[in-house]
């Protein structure tokens, strides 16, 4: 029960309820990851207590918002070993968590996670970003598309925005470099249908780091020749 304190008083000031079968549950997928990690490259961060600081309570931050907190259904494009995905599914049975990935090598080890922690709300696939939003059954269904240390701004509005439903957010996790990003995704948002209505820096508890959320509301459909093919979006950004 070694981190169980330290999550527990993120998730008390989040509001939210943590016990010992989250915490099972959290501990269960790190152990996973670092067996996992041998065979395949799923994470550089590799002690315990970094995988509790930078991974699970890293991507639990993203319940910093209402937005998150009260949404239904949500995407994490780009998930790798399941991050934020994972720990935001573990944290409400209630979500409904769809992980995509282009990496068929991680998407197999995200099932055997959500098997081992009998996660009931999470479903996995495996396709880039830029196929899953031409596909009628993803494109403008989820409350909200996630995504962390992906791609910068302008290409991740382009993976992700097409996903959001009118009325929904794209709620990007990002590092120091947030300021400059925006300035060059302002275009790239209106184009695809965003408005940017907050950043929000928040501590990571149990680090001395601090990481920034982007929430942009979805304000417009986004027009149908977005995103571009595989491979357009990210030689040729959005300017
Ligand atoms: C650096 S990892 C980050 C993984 C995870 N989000 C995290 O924060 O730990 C980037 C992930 O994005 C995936 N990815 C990159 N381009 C993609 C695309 N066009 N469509 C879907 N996934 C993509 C890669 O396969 C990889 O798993």
């Amino acid at each position: 029960m070694k981190y169980f304190d330290l999550m527990k008083q993120v998730c008390d000031d989040l509001g939210m309820e943590f016990n010992e079968d989250k915490y099972n549950q959290f501990m269960t997928y790190k152990d996973l990851l670092k067996e996992w990690n041998e065979k395949i490259n799923l994470t550089a961060i590799t002690e315990d207590e970094e995988i509790v600081t930078k991974h699970f309570i890293d991507s639990i931050k993203a319940y910093s918002f209402d937005e998150f907190k009260n949404a239904k259904s949500i995407i994490d494009v780009g998930t790798g070993a399941g991050f934020p995905g994972i720990p935001l599914a573990i944290m409400r049975s209630d979500l409904n968590v769809t992980l995509l990935d282009s990496l068929n090598k991680r998407i197999n080890f995200l099932d055997i996670v959500v098997s081992a922690l009998g996660l009931k709300n999470v479903t996995t696939i495996h396709s880039r970003a830029e196929d899953g939003a031409k596909n009628k059954e993803l494109r403008e269904k989820f409350d909200i598309a996630t995504s962390r240390a992906v791609a910068n701004m302008s290409v991740l509005s382009e993976f992700c925005i097409p996903y959001v439903k009118m009325g929904g957010h794209f709620i990007a996790l990002k590092g120091p470099s947030v300021t400059e990003e925006l300035q060059n995704s302002k275009n790239a948002l209106g184009t695809l249908g965003g408005k940017l209505i907050a950043v929000k820096e928040v501590d990571i508890e149990g680090t001395d780091l601090k990481h920034n959320l982007v929430v942009v509301e979805k304000v417009k459909e986004t027009p149908k020749a977005y995103p571009r093919k595989a491979g357009t979006v990210t030689k040729k950004p959005l300017q």
